[in-house]
């Protein structure tokens, strides 16, 4: 780059200048995508132990409950069967049963969606003890049934066949059957009213009006997110989750314990790179290391507690382990309240939130009054209660349609960590677009939300300097922010060979022998720092191969397009849609 800088090709000048530009973002932006992958991590969790712990043969559980919210919108797009599948899988999974409710946001307000899922509830009571019996995995009937297994390896009990094959007969049969008297997670369903010209938040905004709801109904300390099509792949993943949570140091201060995605049913060659293998087994793990992988939509677990905008209970000095010692002659509340240093806004906030404590009351009580309104649902996702701005403290923040990457970096700017857990079973499955159409428009969706981050008030760039985000976690969002710009040297590097061409000027240089041996120095170092991240992670060349390929299609078409309408968005106010995802299903 240097040489580029000071060897300007006198007869190419404006061609020159603009490839010294693009070199020069491209030097920022490997620089920015290396740094965050310092330091990786792999994880292991020892699910016996928790057991031991807090989940005793014999004695009551005392695993915490969870809250799992599955959104699902359109019911062509994401087909009532799959959110069905995802919600059987939901309610079969391997946790006590007054420690798990299931929440569907339907954005859509389809009926279809919503007979769907009162059909699923009445064949849930056939489905979760036939899974609980024979340790079914995966717990989607769908699923389970498509896999080309031996079904009859390591299954000794005689049952096992005919209750098997009634299964399979149900699947194809509507209508109510009776009950098992077997008692069953809750299943709620909940669906917004939507007013014409009134803003509703897409996703982000389903996610709160759940979180509002399930504070009334349930109110689990944790919550999982879930998009309709991720099903629970392992049964034990809530106990995964539980692993972290539970334990007496990373409780404290983590806000998410996020799983890697993975996918169902994509083609052999993985042609349009949907496996995104490169950022799940590489970026995440690096980040995992520093602090803590980023948000990313589905099959993440929270800590209902950093979602309300609370900073992390415990600073960085009082987990230091004396400290811990001594805080059992009191709550740590109170020992950081006589030092005014310690009061965090989080901790204003909780005093603001009291004199509203009667409103929650009411809204309780509106609830025992009436509680099968929430049916059609006026009630709590009204304009009327969200007027209130009761709950203007929650956090799946709005503006973006990436509204993921936002909701944990706020997180982490606020000092907690993350934690990203990859069980050797996949813990969520899901499906990836089929066509070339719905990808790009999807990796559109991720480049434009993107840039509605940059250029708002939460960009990384300026956001957050109070020293709770670590400087390499802050590089890694700015390099998730600004990577659609890319696309702008990337394309100009795809035309300019043809412009020389076409005007007979070259640009290149001869090559010196100092500039040649530090050109073949960089390329090595490039190489081998590609190959040590391929060594580390696990992923294979190919998949590698396949990620640089749609980095290039995505780059000259997607995110270019992204750059344009972020931009006219921000200057022109015009808003962006949430182009839906069509799932794979047949
Ligand atoms: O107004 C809306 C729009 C979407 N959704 C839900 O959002 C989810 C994601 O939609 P999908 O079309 O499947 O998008 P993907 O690109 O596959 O989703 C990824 O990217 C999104 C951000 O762009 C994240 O929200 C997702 O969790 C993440 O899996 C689905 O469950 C939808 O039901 C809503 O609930 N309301
Ligand atoms: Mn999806």
């Amino acid at each position: 780059m240097q040489y580029r800088l000071t060897h300007p090709v006198n007869d190419a000048y404006p061609l020159w200048l603009v490839l010294g530009i693009c070199e020069v973002w491209f030097a920022i932006s490997w620089l920015l995508d290396q740094f965050p992958k310092w330091s990786p991590i792999n994880r292991e969790t020892y699910l016996d132990r928790l057991a031991l712990r807090y989940d005793r043969e014999g004695e009551p559980s005392q695993l915490v409950p969870i809250d799992v919210f599955v959104s699902t919108v359109d019911p062509m797009k994401d087909p009532p069967l799959i959110t069905a599948n995802t919600v059987l899988s939901i309610l079969a999974v391997d946790d006590p049963v007054d420690k798990v409710s299931c929440y569907v946001s339907d954005d859509g307000s389809a009926m279809l969606t919503f007979e769907a899922l009162s059909e699923t509830a009445e064949f849930a009571r056939k489905w979760v003890p036939f899974c609980k019996k024979f340790n079914i995995e995966p717990q989607a009937p769908e699923f389970y049934f498509a896999q080309m297994i031996d079904y009859l390896k390591d299954k000794i009990q005689p049952s096992f066949v005919k209750e098997r094959r009634a299964m399979k007969v149900f699947l194809g049969h509507t209508g109510g059957l009776d009950t098992d008297g077997n008692e069953l997670p809750h299943l709620v369903y909940v669906s917004r009213e939507k007013h014409p010209g009134f803003q509703h938040h897409k996703k982000a905004g389903a996610m709160n009006a759940l979180i509002r709801v399930s504070a009334v109904l349930t109110n689990g300390a944790y919550l999982l997110n879930v998009d309709c099509d991720h099903y629970f792949n392992n049964s034990k993943a809530l106990k995964e989750a539980m692993c972290f949570f539970m334990d007496p140091v990373l409780r404290k201060k983590t806000c998410y314990v996020q799983f890697p995605q993975r996918f169902d049913g994509i083609d052999l060659h993985d042609r349009y790179a949907n496996r995104n293998i490169v950022f799940f087994d590489i970026n995440l793990k690096g980040l995992d290391g520093l602090q803590g992988p980023m948000y990313v939509g589905t099959g993440c677990c929270f800590n209902r507690q950093a979602l309300y905008g609370y900073d992390p209970s415990l600073t960085e000095a009082d987990l230091e382990p004396n400290i811990i010692v001594k805080s059992c002659c009191g709550s740590q509340k109170k020992g950081r309240s006589g030092n005014k240093k310690y009061i965090s806004r989080g901790q204003q906030k909780e005093l603001n939130l009291l004199p509203q404590f009667s409103i929650w009351k009411t809204l309780k009580r509106v609830w025992k009054v009436c509680p099968y309104s929430l049916e059609n649902c006026s009630l709590l996702s009204g304009t009327y209660w969200f007027s209130f701005d009761l709950f203007y403290w929650i956090e799946w923040i709005y503006g973006s349609v990436t509204e993921d990457i936002l909701t944990g970096f706020k997180m982490h700017a606020r000092g907690w960590v993350s934690i990203y857990c990859m069980p050797p079973r996949p813990a969520f499955k899901g499906s990836a677009p089929i066509n070339l159409s719905d990808r790009l428009n999807q990796v559109l969706r991720w480049a434009l939300g993107s840039v509605e981050i940059l250029l708002s008030r939460h960009c990384p760039l300026w956001y957050g300097y109070n020293g709770k985000l670590k400087l390499l976690e802050r590089l890694a969002y700015i390099n998730t922010i600004v990577y659609p710009i890319t696309s702008l040297p990337l394309l100009a590097y795809c035309i300019l060979p043809a412009i020389c061409l076409l005007t007979g000027k070259f640009i290149v240089p001869e090559i010196s022998n100092y500039a040649g041996m530090w050109f073949t120095l960089l390329f090595l170092s490039i190489f081998s720092t590609g190959i040590l991240e391929l060594r580390w992670s696990g992923v294979s060349i190919e998949d590698w191969w396949r990620n640089e390929q749609f980095w290039v299609i995505g780059g000259t078409s997607a995110l270019l397009f992204a750059v344009f309408q972020g931009l006219l968005k921000v200057l022109a106010g015009i808003d962006t849609n949430f182009t839906v995802t069509s799932k794979a299903y047949d």
